[in-house]
Order: structure tokens, then C-alpha cells, then sequence
């Protein structure tokens, strides 16, 4: 890799110190900024990474030298004029955009063929199911519990709701813990890299607004049977008739906890519940 900006004398250009009520944690560890980009699978398509949340621009920089094209999304006006003018040569040569705006209201780009970023952590979770279905690898920094959860495999403590939604579009693998001390200002909490990897479920799902909503809802009974979890939280996934739903499933699952059932568990479930009609929005 030819030599990458310091990440201290980025924040030095820009001005800035980072503001933790705008979730602005700075990475200044460049071992960890240098590995992230090779967290993507080998095979991953680097044609086109997006990065939510481009901050002073370190981690866009190492982006940039991996990658043909990079889009940022960064909420904070004064940074993303900073992008723009510190990255002046690569946006004139068409392989850096930089969109100011939030990223859970702005649309994504379409073509993006992975992304890479060092997440808000206020507003992870909802960028990560904006990401997840776009079908393309990612490398995302999180708060180290919420990344524990999300890679959980059934029947362990971590594996819930968070877990099944993401296994439904990925596989997840955690990749590395990272320690505040690598953060300016260092956040309250220890971080992890997780690496997603779009894998084809075995079981498509028509709705997958419904799917996310049915998994919320029998998780909140994760210690019934998913039998009586389906029953009881159908005012919640908006099932119109829970019962038929519960005789068309096999046996051996509706006696069942929650946390034992795998994403295409869930997926075969839903299926069936959306077969059996689904009512109101929950
Ligand atoms: C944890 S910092 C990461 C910055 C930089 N990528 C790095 O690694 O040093 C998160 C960045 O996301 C920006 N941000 C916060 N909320 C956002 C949102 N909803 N949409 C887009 N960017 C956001 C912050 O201004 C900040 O620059």
C-alpha cells in the first residue's frame, strides 16, 4: 500500500476533535485502519465500497487505496466539506463522491459492491439492516456486545433477535476486538470488527419487513415454546390466524425455544405465516 494519511494530522486539517453526542469517534490506530479494508473476502468486488460515516477521512483514504470507487455518506456538514476538499484529486478523477446527508435517510447507491465503515454507534443497528440487504460483503465497526450478539450461533446466551435477522442475510463472523484507546476521543466501550458475508438462504422470504417483525415478536416470549411465542405475540408480527400457523409447522420446532431455532428456522415459519395471512402491521 503506498504511504496513507496520518490519521492525527487528518483530525489536525479538519480541525475537529470528535464530538461523541454526534457519535464522532475518530480512529487513529493505523494498524487497525490498514486492516480493515482486508477484512473483505479475497474474492470480494472492490469496485465500487461505501462507507457510512467518513468522519475526517482516515479510514476513506485506506479505502481509496483498495478500491477503484468509493462513496461517503457523513452526516456532519463540516466534515464532508473537509472530505471534499481533502480528497480534491480523487473526487475530480470520479473515484471518490461524497454525499452529505444521514445515511438512514438518504438512499444508498444501488451499485455498490461492498462497504467498509467504522459505524455510528448511536444508529448502528439501523444502518446495519439498511446495509445487510444489499447483498454485498461487509467490514463494520460496532460496539463489541452488539457484534458478540450479531455473530451469536443458536442455543448460546448472545444469540437472539439480533442474531437471526442478521444470519437470515449474511453469514457473520467476528474479526477483531478493537480497544477504545484506538478511538479519539476513546468511546466508553470496547469495540469489534465484523465481517458479513451474503450468503443465499436456504428458504427465500417473500416479506422480509414481515420476517424482521415475526422474529421481534417471538423473541419477546424467548422462554415459551415457539408454539405459545407465535400464539402470544401475534398482536405483535400482526398474524391473522396464529393457530393455522402453529398445526402447518413441524412438531419438533413449535416445542422449541426461540433461541434455538436457526434463521432458516425462522424463514420456513414465516413462510407459512405469511401462506396463512398476516393482518394488521403489529
Ligand atoms: C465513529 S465515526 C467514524 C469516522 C471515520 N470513518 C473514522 O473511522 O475515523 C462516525 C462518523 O459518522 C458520522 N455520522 C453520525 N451519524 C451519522 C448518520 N446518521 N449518517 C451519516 N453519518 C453519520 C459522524 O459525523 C462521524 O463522522
Amino acid at each position: 500500500m503506498t504511504a496513507s494519511r496520518n490519521p492525527d494530522r487528518l483530525l489536525q486539517r479538519a480541525g475537529v476533535s470528535g464530538n461523541p453526542d454526534r457519535d464522532q469517534h475518530f480512529l487513529v490506530d493505523e494498524r487497525v485502519l490498514d486492516r480493515l479494508p482486508t477484512y473483505l473476502p479475497d474474492d470480494a468486488d472492490r469496485s465500487h465500497v461505501l462507507e457510512i460515516g467518513g468522519g475526517t477521512g482516515a479510514l476513506t483514504d485506506r479505502l481509496l487505496a483498495t478500491s477503484d470507487r468509493v462513496t461517503v455518506i457523513e452526516r456532519d456538514p463540516d466534515l464532508a466539506a473537509f472530505l471534499r476538499r481533502e480528497f480534491a484529486d480523487e473526487r475530480t478523477a470520479g473515484r471518490l463522491t461524497v454525499i452529505e446527508g444521514d445515511a438512514l435517510e438518504r438512499d444508498l447507491p444501488t451499485d455498490v459492491t461492498a462497504s467498509v465503515s467504522n459505524l455510528p454507534y448511536g444508529v448502528s443497528s439501523e444502518i446495519t439492516f439498511r446495509l445487510l440487504p444489499l447483498g454485498v460483503p461487509t467490514v463494520l465497526m460496532f460496539q463489541r456486545e452488539f457484534a458478540e450478539r450479531m455473530a451469536a450461533d443458536s442455543g448460546t446466551g448472545e444469540y437472539g433477535r439480533l442474531s437471526v435477522s442478521a444470519g437470515h442475510y449474511a453469514d457473520v463472523a467476528v474479526v477483531e476486538p478493537v480497544p477504545p484507546t484506538a478511538f479519539s476521543p476513546p468511546p466508553a466501550v470496547e469495540s469489534a470488527v465484523v465481517r458479513t458475508t451474503p450468503r443465499d438462504p436456504d428458504y427465500e422470504v417473500a416479506d422480509e419487513d414481515f420476517f424482521l417483525r415475526f422474529v421481534k415478536a417471538v423473541f419477546t416470549q424467548r422462554r415459551k415454546t415457539v408454539r405459545n411465542a407465535i400464539r402470544n405475540t401475534a398482536h405483535i408480527s400482526g398474524l391473522a390466524d396464529p393457530d393455522a400457523v402453529v398445526d402447518a409447522a413441524a412438531e419438533a420446532t413449535m416445542s422449541k425455544r426461540a433461541g434455538d431455532l436457526t434463521p432458516d428456522d425462522f424463514a420456513v415459519l414465516a413462510g407459512l405465516a405469511l401462506e396463512h395471512g398476516v393482518g394488521a402491521d403489529g
